[in-house]
């Protein structure tokens, strides 16, 4: 599945490229205003709360569940979870099975002055100058879709561009692999990628090879407070949350709810 996606989403970026060549891409992405540092935000405990930083994603639909949520103003949705307090928005803009796009990223990042990430499954320096070009300031890299050596080239030009980078894993030997890239923000996805079934005990069993000074990030299956506070508990700085929030007809109160679960 996850070859697929990445597959899927270089087809999509290889027909952007035809009609937007990447030099032309690269000079509108240094006019882009500078990024947030993002690594930095997420790394500096929340003043007024024992609870962990959320990243609240734009979601209306994933490959395991199908349709989650008509979201028809995607930047409204970003400004209530903005206005409950998140830290960071997660947009999805794989297109295929997610049905994101970098139309729902410009939106958000015109809404929003907290940091947006660009959730994407990304292989190709492209993509990268896509997000920084959209208003991204972070990116997501999935350590079980690169090689090694490619994560590292991937990483070093994300950072060239002033991205940050959420870096997610699954397992040891892939937090080893990211720290080996330069990783700042780790996202452990507890959800099992080939059999999308969730393991929320996986985040406690690797947050112990997570180094200080690394921002640690929970990811996936969060239902309620307790799941948050359960995450928060095991060593998350953030948890990103999806299907529990596009589906609350309350994002503001629960992304509220969820900043406060310790
Ligand atoms: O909807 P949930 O269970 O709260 O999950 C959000 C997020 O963790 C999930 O969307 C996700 C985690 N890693 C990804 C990589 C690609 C696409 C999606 C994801």
């Amino acid at each position: 599945m996850l070859d697929a996606l990445t597959a899927g989403a270089l087809e999509d970026a290889a027909r952007r490229r035809a009609a937007l060549p990447a030099d032309r891409l690269e000079s509108i992405a240094l006019q882009t205003p500078t990024p947030l540092d993002a690594a930095a935000i997420l790394g500096t405990p929340k003043p007024d709360s024992d609870g962990p930083h959320i990243i609240a994603e734009v979601k209306r639909a994933s490959p395991s569940k199908g349709a989650l949520a008509d979201i028809p103003e995607p930047a409204s949705l970003a400004a209530r979870y903005q206005a409950g307090g998140a830290t960071a928005i997660s947009v999805l803009t794989e297109e295929r099975r997610f049905l994101g796009s970098l139309d729902d990223l410009r939106a958000v990042r015109a809404a929003v002055s907290v940091p947006v990430l660009r959730k994407d499954f990304i292989a190709d320096e492209y993509q990268l100058l896509e997000a920084r070009a959209f208003g991204a300031d972070l990116a997501l890299l999935i350590v079980a879709s690169l090689e090694p050596a490619r994560l590292a080239e991937l990483h070093r030009f994300a950072t060239q561009l002033g991205l940050s980078v959420l870096v997610e894993v699954h397992d040891e030997h892939e937090i080893d692999a990211a720290l080996e890239a330069g990783a700042r923000i780790l996202g452990v996805n507890t959800r099992d990628l080939k059999t999308f079934t969730m393991h929320p005990e996986r985040f406690a069993e690797l947050r112990a090879r997570i180094p200080d000074g690394v921002v640690a990030v929970a990811e996936s299956g969060v239902q309620s407070a307790a799941d948050v506070a359960r995450y928060r508990r095991d060593g998350a700085d953030a948890v990103l949350v999806g299907e529990a929030l596009v589906t609350d007809g309350d994002p503001e109160s629960r992304v509220a709810e969820f900043g406060r679960a310790a």
